[in-house]
């Protein structure tokens, strides 16, 4: 093997004078280029296998850079002093900054930027303007942006729910494909025993690690994961027993990485001229097919390989989509990622400050407990009997509201021009909702701040987007269908985490003093890792 030191080659001081400082200088009125003709700078290498992109990425580099300095200020979060920003470096193949850069933008001269470059953003902060946008004018603004990476996967959109851009042809088809699998109460019902099944492949984990620190948000990651990929495609994605395995870790690696990409928008999302020199979203594009392909590849085989006949029998999400020759495997493959992160990333967030909250409040808690025990009464726990427990839905509830999964949904976008409340909202415009904050407003939340389910109990509001002041999932035509399957999936997992468990937090800390903070990007979690460790609390009884 032979490498070329390019590093050592760019510092030699026989070379470089005061070679460790930044001084563009050395390159004014010097003929020493990039194109691999200098050998004592080397960055794109030089001969047969030298970078043919040099100077692209030269082009690339200057119009970007070019444009956010030009554009913008730059400083540093907390008013730090910029000669302080941090330069440690992190090297495998190539040398990076070890932190990631945060810096927070200044328009310099607001007027030479032309607004047509931007994009415009409205946010609805309260119920009524809500109302105003998802049911007055529901069908104009149920639009959608396409995060940046999407762009540069032709076709992808046709395969979508979550981000089709408008209600097409095969949003239609898919959402009435997934209604008749997952989210009618008929799929819901004949879909019970998956969930059942695989609650209790977690609650017999859990019992045979007693008394081990367990990551709940993990575990019950893994567990929702699996639900779906069921009802989806007839086949596990996790196998929660093999959480020490490889093919584990791999797999929440895989799925977490695709949840970051296809959730992370980019600064071309929020400055479309970015658009032509975006090598950022081109190159997380081609990524994210190959990690889709990577998560379905096999199950579509197998599935593929059982013929159309035997397809048609099983109907589940997976045999129809390939039944219809409508999409490719290409967009069957990310049709399912969709569903998957749309059924697992907001609801194992729920599941996650649902047990934070009863944990911090055991008076909560015991009654919780003591309407599931009364329910059960020594029968077997399942989702008929939890449907009976109205003080345990009106946590979840409770939950749903002080902790908003999606606190601005997912983003709309303006069909047509339109006017609300007497502001004309231009076509294009990318409209939010401000869930969090409708769900905190005093007007209509009395000690907004505080987790307090009993304001759900003898209450008509519900979770279905029929009452503007809670709307977790949304409202109107693109309002999220999964809603009662992610309150089923809730009740049945964390009802019998808690009926089955005492939990107690690592090295006996106390339950009160639990971490709370959250951290905030397309979705509101918890910020650190939910760690608790499990002790039976009927043994016989599991
Ligand atoms: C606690 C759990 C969940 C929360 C908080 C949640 C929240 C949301 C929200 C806020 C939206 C966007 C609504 C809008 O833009 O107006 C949405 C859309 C969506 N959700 Fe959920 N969701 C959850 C669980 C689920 C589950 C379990 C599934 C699937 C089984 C699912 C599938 C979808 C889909 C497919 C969409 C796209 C709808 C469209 O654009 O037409 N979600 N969800």
């Amino acid at each position: 093997m032979v490498l070329v030191n390019a590093w050592a080659i760019a510092q030699d001081p026989n070379y470089w004078e005061d070679a460790a400082s930044f001084k563009p200088e050395r390159f004014l009125d010097s003929k020493i280029g990039y194109r691999g003709t200098h050998f004592e700078y080397l960055p794109f290498g030089t001969g047969l296998r030298m970078c043919p992109g040099s100077a692209v990425a030269f082009k690339n580099i200057q119009m970007l850079v070019g444009s956010l300095l030009h554009y913008f200020d730059w400083s540093l979060p907390n008013g730090a002093d910029p000669t302080t920003i941090d330069t440690n470096e992190k090297y495998f193949t190539t040398l990076k900054k070890e932190k990631p850069l945060l810096l927070i933008p200044k328009l310099r001269k607001p007027n030479t930027l032309n607004l047509s470059w931007d994009q415009l953003m409205v946010v609805a902060s309260s119920p009524d303007i809500a109302r105003e946008f998802c049911k007055t004018h529901d069908r104009i603004f149920s639009g959608r942006h396409l995060p940046s990476v999407y762009h540069n996967l032709p076709g992808i959109t046709n395969s979508s729910i979550v981000l089709s851009p408008d209600c097409s042809k095969s949003w239609k088809l898919l959402r009435s494909i997934g209604q008749n699998c997952v989210f009618s109460s008929k799929a819901m019902e004949s879909n019970a025993w998956i969930r059942k099944e695989k609650v209790m492949d977690l609650v017999n984990h859990l019992r045979t690690n007693e008394g081990k620190v367990a990551n709940l948000e993990d575990m019950m990651f893994a567990t929702l994961a699996n639900i779906i990929s069921t009802a989806l495609t007839s086949r596990n994605l996790f196998d929660i027993h093999g959480q020490e395995n490889n093919e584990y870790k791999a797999m929440m690696a895989l799925v977490n990485e695709v949840i970051e990409k296809t959730t992370t928008l980019g600064l071309v999302d929020f400055l479309p001229i970015l658009k032509g020199i975006d090598f950022w979203s081109k190159g997380k594009a081609m990524d994210l097919y190959r990690k889709i392909k990577l998560t379905w590849g096999d199950i579509i085989d197998e599935r593929k390989s059982m013929g159309r006949e035997n397809l048609s029998s099983t109907q589940n999400f997976l045999d129809i989509v390939l039944a219809d020759s409508t999409f490719s495997e290409d967009q069957i493959g990310n049709a399912l990622i969709e569903l998957l992160i749309g059924a697992t990333d907001s609801t194992t967030i729920t599941t996650v400050w649902l047990i934070v909250e009863l944990i911090r409040n055991q008076e909560m808690l015991t009654k919780v407990r003591d309407e599931i025990a009364q329910a059960v009464e020594g029968d077997e726990l399942n989702e008929i009997l939890l449907s009976q427990c109205h003080y345990f839905q009106a946590c979840i509830k409770e939950t749903l509201r002080l902790h908003v999964p999606a606190p601005m949904l997912v983003p709309h976008r303006a069909l047509e021009t339109c006017k609300v409340n007497n502001y004309v909202i231009p076509k294009d415009s990318m409209v939010l909702v401000n869930a969090w904050a409708i769900a905190q407003d005093p007007n209509y939340w009395e000690d907004a701040a505080s987790f307090k389910p009993e304001r759900f109990l003898d209450s008509k509001i519900g979770y279905r987007g029929t009452h503007f002041e809670y709307l977790p999932f949304g409202t109107g035509l693109r309002m999220c269908p999964g809603s009662a399957v992610a309150f089923k999936n809730i009740q049945m997992l964390v009802g019998s985490l808690l009926h089955y468990f005492d939990w107690s937090l690592p090295n006996g800390a106390d339950p009160t003093t639990i971490d709370t903070n959250e951290k905030y990007f397309t979705t509101l979690k918890k910020e650190k890792p939910l760690l608790l460790i499990p002790k039976l609390r009927k043994p016989n009884s599991v």
